[in-house]
């Protein structure tokens, strides 16, 4: 829909590993086209957020080469950064932490900053933007601490908008939420992706919870093992490949993958 075509995510035969010998990610070509929302799935330790990583400019390709934006990833935080807004998996925050929403959305405005300048009043307005695009402008002098989780995820995708970015990657956003909730930052989600035109790579392992609203899905699992459309990449025997016995089909609609439950970082 009015979209550009160009990719602004190229991996090519890139892997990325750890010291240690540990690989992480190996042979992934991909593009990923300006405006594209992309969910990323695959099992614990699949190399989900070692693809944001990647893209994030932390960790250049062992071998092969990843391109964002024209730039060749070869050294480690590029100028791209900037350009890319990001929501780590959740922390806990500290119900008694002194620190009030809008100040929070204001940390995204530092890398247009730079740490010694004083915050303009247009920074400010941009901060309140972003606060109002998540629904959350009426909140800007709550503390953080005394928000929902859901509330502080708003917050923290603020966060990430105030940086005015390209890309917008989530890691894992609705862990821990309730599934109302979860239901509502997904819609938030696609209907920034819709009106900011933003560029999005979702990490989850809920499939059933972004498979109706992404453009396409990538499957990983150290490996890329599919790359499509959601129709496309969630077929019996693709799954099985890489989900094992972990995977359960209840009907043609519902995908339950059975997993998380040794989930620990
Ligand atoms: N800092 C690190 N040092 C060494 N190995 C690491 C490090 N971080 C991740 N790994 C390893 O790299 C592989 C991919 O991890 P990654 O965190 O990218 O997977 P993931 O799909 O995000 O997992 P999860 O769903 O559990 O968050 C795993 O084998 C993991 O143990």
């Amino acid at each position: 829909m009015g979209q550009s075509r160009e990719p602004i995510i190229r991996f090519d035969q890139a892997s990325f590993e750890f010291p240690g010998g540990v690989v992480a990610l190996k042979d992934i070509t991909l593009s990923i086209t300006a405006g594209e929302f992309v969910g990323v799935i695959g099992p614990n330790g699949s190399g989900k957020t070692t693809l944001c990583r990647a893209v994030l400019g932390l960790m250049a390709p062992s071998q092969g080469h990843l391109h964002i934006f024209d730039c060749a990833c070869d050294e480690l935080r590029c100028h791209h950064r900037a350009q890319i807004g990001y929501l780590p998996q959740k922390g806990v925050v500290d119900r008694n932490f002194p620190v009030t929403v809008l100040e929070t959305v204001m940390m995204g405005r530092y890398g247009a900053l730079g740490l010694f300048r004083r915050p303009s009043r247009n920074d400010r307005d941009i901060a309140m933007d972003a606060l109002a695009h998540v629904g959350m402008e009426s909140h800007k002098d709550t503390a953080l601490g005394q928000l929902s989780g859901g509330q502080q995820q708003r917050v923290f995708i603020a966060r990430a908008l105030a940086q005015q970015p390209k890309v917008l990657i989530l890691d894992e956003p609705t862990t821990g939420l309730d599934i109302t909730t979860q239901h509502n930052v997904i819609e938030l989600v696609q209907h920034l992706h819709e009106e900011l035109k933003l560029t999005v790579l979702l990490i989850t392992h809920d499939i059933n919870l972004i498979r109706t609203r992404v453009d396409r899905l990538v499957l990983l699992k150290t490996r890329l093992f599919a790359a499509g459309p959601p129709a496309d990449v969630l077929k019996p025997d693709i799954l099985r490949q890489v989900y094992g016995k972990d995977l359960v089909i209840t009907d043609r609609d519902l995908i339950i993958v059975e997993d998380y439950h040794h989930h620990h970082h």
